[in-house]
């Protein structure tokens, strides 16, 4: 069985915190192997800091799999960085990024089975020239380079008790009207859809997507895009034999009746609708990133610099993360 790629995030976070606890929790958590793609410097160091008595064990990939019940396997990628927690610096960001190129070439290669991304700094990478706002946009390039062809990705967060998409994701929020289009919706839903099915086994997804404006617009009163691209987007699913409805008013769907109404919410913008997942599930949710030709997968959270090193960070969203990479890859029946 091959195992997967766990990068290591921003050094300065608590990715690497979180993966050795992973390791560490590993067996109460019936974790599928996996390797960490970063350095094995910076690793040993947080292990000692914490004191968490996790072994770190530079290896080869084709290494990892059998490494893995003795310690963390690290695959070193070129770059190293000073464990210096809570204290970002953008000379590290070749590493950063090297350790995601290099985690999806595994997974293209058939070393890995799929790619599970701890958080980076977003602004600290584009202080380092990173030219995409997320793994979700870079993941999208990256993919380019498999067979299956391009791809468009897609943020799923994933919980037991709410299932969230935002159709835009990273942009100000001032743009998200001219950039919401019915082609864009219908794309993102078709995704949603096509995934859930293939990837999560559902059999006829509930997709309940969400108006922009305050009361779904209020019929044209609060806002005009509900009628001029949300509906006809909604329209076209239907015709396509998507189970899509809506638009709903964002403020009363997420309460525990209307979350039983429908499998994933679509929000049209960010916080739309990762703030009702985050509030409900910050510990266990997930972050998926679907229309890629392989899986990813990846906490909820971000890089909670005032917590690395100190050993005061929960790792439940990364085991969560890892636990999910490993049954959306399982081999079936
Ligand atoms: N997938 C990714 O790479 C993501 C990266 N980020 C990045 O993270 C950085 C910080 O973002 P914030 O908005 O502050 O979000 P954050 O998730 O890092 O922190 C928000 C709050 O939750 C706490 N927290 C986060 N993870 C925790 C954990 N595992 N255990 C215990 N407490 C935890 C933090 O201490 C903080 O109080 C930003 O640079 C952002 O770009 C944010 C979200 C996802
Ligand atoms: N708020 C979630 C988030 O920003 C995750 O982004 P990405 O790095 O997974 O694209």
């Amino acid at each position: 069985m091959l195992p997967l790629a766990v990068t290591m995030g921003e050094p300065a976070g608590i990715g690497p915190d979180i993966a050795l606890m992973a390791w560490r929790d590993r067996a109460a958590n019936n974790l599928p192997p996996f390797y960490l793609i970063g350095d094995p410097d910076l690793m040993e160091a947080r292990a000692a800091r914490l004191g968490i008595g996790v072994p770190v064990v530079p290896v080869e990939v084709h290494e990892a799999f059998e490494t893995f019940p003795y310690g963390l396997p690290v695959v070193a990628v070129s770059g190293s960085a000073a464990d210096r927690p809570g204290v970002p610096d953008p000379a590290t960001g070749g590493l950063v990024i090297e350790s995601i190129r290099s985690g999806v070439e595994d997974v293209r290669m058939g070393r890995a089975r799929a790619i599970v991304t701890n958080p980076i700094a977003k602004s600290v990478l584009a202080a380092a020239g990173f030219a995409h706002p997320g793994h979700t946009e870079y993941l999208g390039e990256l993919a380019r380079t498999f067979r299956q062809g391009p791809s468009r990705p897609v943020m799923l967060i994933w919980s037991r008790d709410l299932a969230v998409v935002p159709v835009t994701i990273h942009m100000p929020l001032a743009e998200v009207p001219q950039r919401l289009t019915k082609a864009l919706i219908v794309d993102t839903a078709a995704i949603v859809d096509h995934d859930m099915r293939t990837r999560f086994g559902m059999a006829r997804p509930r997709l309940a997507i969400c108006g922009l404006n305050p009361h779904a617009g209020e019929d044209g009163l609060l806002g005009h895009e509900e009628d001029d691209v949300i509906r006809p987007a909604i329209a076209e699913l239907k015709a396509l034999g998507i189970d899509a409805t809506g638009p709903y008013p964002a403020d009363t769907l997420f309460h525990p009746a209307a979350r039983a109404t429908y499998d994933v919410a679509l929000g049209m913008y960010h916080d739309q609708v990762l703030v009702p997942v985050k509030t409900l599930a910050f510990d266990t949710g997930v972050n998926v990133t679907l229309g890629l030709p392989f899986v990813r997968t990846s906490p909820d959270h971000g890089t909670a610099f005032s917590l690395a090193g100190t050993g005061r960070a929960r790792p439940s969203s990364l085991i969560e993360a890892i636990a999910l990479a490993g049954r959306l890859t399982a081999p079936g029946p």
